[in-house]
């Protein structure tokens, strides 16, 4: 359609702009990739040398690039834009949403993340089947979402077998009235089984201080996160273990990374081509510095900056959060005057992100430098 002679696709992440060969992609050779987990190109953490990349897309002579990933790889595609910029090349920066933690602000979901959730219920199913079947059986999921926990909060409302859910952005505690111990034993004392469905970023705080742990970073500089399912499930065990007469059989399922690895499922494959095509036809019309995903339900080009300004969680104050709680019946673990402060905080938050919208802050996405369409 726009007659374009060669696409080459760059193998292992940012590193490999500068330390590995193109590789070219042709209609057949990517034919068959959306029936397939995982990544052709490869995939790295670290490695963002912005000069560098920048040299390579010169010296290469690219006039597109289209950077796929989450928050931290629209963070680099950002900073990418802004030297190609800088140096004034005729080259659109386009930003593809990709990641399961769902984790990218303004837009409506990331590619991968349905599949994610779906992929989950398994597990969920299995921890179910087997809780139900021991003497008090206590089934614990971990599930991805490092700071986010929008898979734990979907899986959890799909599936409606889940007892508990626990994500990064709701403090919880263990012992005490109102913690989650309580509730576990009353929960097996009701129902004779329970579902506990934990985010891998839940409960960090805890864990360290109960292990004295120091903070370490993988090379992209995320925290690396200690096993909040693991951690858990021992406390759980530990709990039980000085009562008498009440035994209990818990099961830790860990799908993470068998969940990451499945191929898209129908929804995400129709999903990727909307996003393919919608990037494709911004950066044609001469736009860049954007990245491409529906905005409440219309495919949209968002410049960077407000992509990169927050990272996208669940507001523990909204509707969606009270939809869990109400399905599980679990404890919000919060006082009345936390969730007020909580409330409070985002309604300050709402009204400075809508003030400076008013304001009309920083760049728009900016048409680019053919020139060839493109409002400011
Ligand atoms: N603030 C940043 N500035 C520039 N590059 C970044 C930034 N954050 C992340 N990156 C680059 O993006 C890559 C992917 O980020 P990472 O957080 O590992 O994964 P994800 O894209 O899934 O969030 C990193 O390895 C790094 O090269
Ligand atoms: O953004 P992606 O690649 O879909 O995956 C996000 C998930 O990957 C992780 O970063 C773990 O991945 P790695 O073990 O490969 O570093 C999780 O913390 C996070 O929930």
């Amino acid at each position: 359609m726009y007659g374009v002679t060669s696409v080459v696709g760059i193998e292992g992440g940012y590193k490999g702009f500068y330390s590995r060969n193109t590789v070219t992609l042709t209609p057949k050779s990517v034919n068959d990739i959306h029936k397939r987990g995982g990544t052709i190109l490869g995939t790295s953490r670290g490695g963002h040398d912005t000069a560098k990349i920048v040299d390579s897309l010169q010296d290469r002579g690219i006039n597109q690039v289209y950077i796929i990933g989450g928050d931290g790889t629209q963070q680099g595609a950002s900073v990418i834009y802004e030297e190609v910029r800088r140096r004034g090349l005729k080259c659109a920066v386009v930003g593809v949403p990709k990641t399961i933690d769902n984790d990218i602000a303004v837009i409506d979901k990331s590619f991968g993340f349905d599949t994610a959730v779906e992929e989950a219920q398994r597990a969920i199913n299995a921890a179910h089947v087997e809780a139900e079947s021991a003497e008090n059986g206590i089934g614990v999921v971990k599930l991805m979402g490092r700071n986010s926990g929008f898979i734990a909060m979907y899986a959890t409302l799909a599936s409606r077998d889940v007892d508990c859910c626990l994500i990064p952005e709701s403090p919880f505690y263990l012992e005490g009235k109102g913690g989650l111990l309580e509730f576990v034993e009353k929960r097996l004392k009701d129902s004779g089984h329970m579902v506990i469905v934990v985010a891998e970023g839940a409960g960090q705080d805890l864990i360290a201080q109960s292990m004295n742990f120091v903070d370490t970073q993988d090379a992209s500089g995320n925290k690396l996160l200690l096993d909040v399912g693991l951690w858990l499930s021992q406390k759980i065990k530990d709990h039980f273990k000085k009562k008498t007469n009440f035994p209990i059989t818990l099961k830790y399922i860990d799908p993470t990374y068998m969940i990451r690895a499945v191929r898209s499922n129908a929804s995400d494959n129709v999903y990727c081509t909307l996003l393919a095509h919608s990037a494709l036809h911004g950066a044609m019309a001469g736009y860049s510095g954007f990245t491409v995903a529906p905005v409440n339900g219309r495919h949209a080009y968002i410049p960077f900056y407000r992509i990169t300004e927050k990272q996208n969680k669940v507001v523990i104050t909204d509707r969606m959060w009270a939809r869990v709680l109400c399905s599980t019946n679990q404890p919000c673990f919060l006082s009345h005057e936390d969730v007020e402060n909580m409330k409070h905080d985002d309604d300050e938050r709402h009204h400075l992100h809508n003030t400076q919208l008013l304001d009309g802050s920083p760049a728009k996405c900016s048409p680019n430098c053919n020139g060839s369409a493109g409002a400011e």
